[in-house]
């Protein structure tokens, strides 16, 4: 039996991938390589290049492999472009997700991570944000993920499929010096405050610095990509008691964007010109994780907790490629 992982040549993906294949798992990619990579997929894994759009494309998936669990990744993921253009999200995502869901209820696979976001929480009311605390996304990128939360949810009740809803902060890091974050255009904090390390950009423009925090620049809860490479796979085994559930996935700490450039300052050696510019519409001033109950629950335990930890593993990646995968030589083994 094998793991579908739609989105699997992507960011977080390809870096869940990577640990699944540690793990002995089958795993089949399924990507239109929007934003992928076909050299980020692991040699072992199959690479099907395919658009969730496409429903009989995804069905014909199921028909060619003998799937059994899904970790639903692919999605356009970007609050302030979902602002902007909110029927890539409220239509496309919610599209492409449904396409997925009705496979796997038709092939019986009846497992399926979906990767959820921090963004459901909007302007939450209280820190840090557990699972219990109240939903208002705050974009229509957030509210895209709440439906298909709850999409999940009925078909847990009426179908059987048991699911987990994973919630990430700020996903940060490189799962490696040739295994990183390379996404055209960059709109990340940590990526491009490393791409002006390097020269390849002037400056850091900080969006805003008159939010409601200690220095007035946007807090935020930045954890690893291989502990959520971690969390997937505890939940993968998880899920095969039928219970479904949701977690939070953060470090528990906070960071300010300014906090950010002068943590990579330190790390880079560099100097990281920075400069405040306007607020960026749908950016809610703080966002921290309380993630007991997958500590818990699955004995999650976050390897790469401080932020200097984080942009160390960035830089390296950035510093041996950076121009990303153009010169990555071959698909990691
Ligand atoms: N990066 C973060 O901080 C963060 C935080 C919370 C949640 N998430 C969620 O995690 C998931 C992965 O994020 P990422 O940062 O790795 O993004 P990414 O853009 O690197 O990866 C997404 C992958 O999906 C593929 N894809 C997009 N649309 C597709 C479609 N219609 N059909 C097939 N493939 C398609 C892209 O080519 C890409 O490889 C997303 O669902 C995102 O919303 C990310
Ligand atoms: O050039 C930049 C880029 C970002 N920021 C700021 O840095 C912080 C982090 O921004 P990112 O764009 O790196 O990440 P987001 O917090 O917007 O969003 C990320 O985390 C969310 C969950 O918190 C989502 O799920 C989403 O998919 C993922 O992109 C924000 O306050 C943003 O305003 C800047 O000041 N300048």
């Amino acid at each position: 039996m094998s793991t579908l992982v739609t989105g699997g040549a992507g960011y977080i993906g390809s870096t869940v991938v990577r640990e699944l294949i540690r793990q002995g798992e089958d795993v089949v990619v399924f990507d239109n390589l929007s934003q992928g990579h076909r050299k980020a997929v692991h040699q072992d894994a199959t690479l099907v290049v395919g658009d969730l759009a496409d429903a009989g494309a995804v069905d014909s998936v199921f028909r060619t492999y003998d799937i059994d669990a899904i970790m639903h990744f692919a999605s356009h993921t970007l609050v302030g472009e979902s602002m902007e253009e909110p029927f890539l999200y409220l239509d496309t995502n919610i599209r492409c997700g449904l396409n997925l869901m009705r496979a796997a209820v038709e092939h019986d696979a009846d497992r399926f991570i979906l990767s959820s976001t921090a963004n459901l929480f909007g302007l939450p009311d209280e820190m840090p944000i557990t699972e219990e605390t109240s939903i208002d996304p705050g974009s229509p990128y957030g509210e895209s993920k709440r439906i298909l939360e709850r999409y999940l949810h009925w078909l847990d009740r009426t179908r059987g499929m048991t699911f987990a809803a994973l919630r990430y902060f700020n996903a940060a890091g490189a799962a490696g010096p040739d295994h990183g974050e390379d996404h055209d255009p960059e709109t990340h904090l940590i990526p491009i405050v490393l791409e002006v390390a390097l020269g390849q950009r002037d400056e850091i423009v900080i969006f805003g610095d008159d939010y409601d925090t200690p220095d007035g620049t946007c807090v935020r809860d930045y954890i690893h990509v291989r502990d959520l490479a971690q969390a997937h796979i505890l939940a993968l085994r998880a899920l095969k008691d039928g219970k479904s559930r949701v977690y939070n996935l953060g470090n528990g700490n906070g960071y300010s964007v300014r906090e950010v450039i002068e943590t990579a300052r330190e790390v880079t050696g560099r100097e990281i010109p920075a400069r405040v510019g306007d607020r960026r519409p749908g950016d809610p001033a703080t966002l921290i994780a309380d993630a007991q109950r997958i500590r818990d629950e699955l004995g999650w335990d976050p390897q790469f907790p401080t932020l200097s930890d984080i942009i160390s593993t960035a830089w390296d990646w950035h510093v041996k490629h950076p121009d990303g995968y153009a010169s990555v030589s071959e698909r990691p083994s």
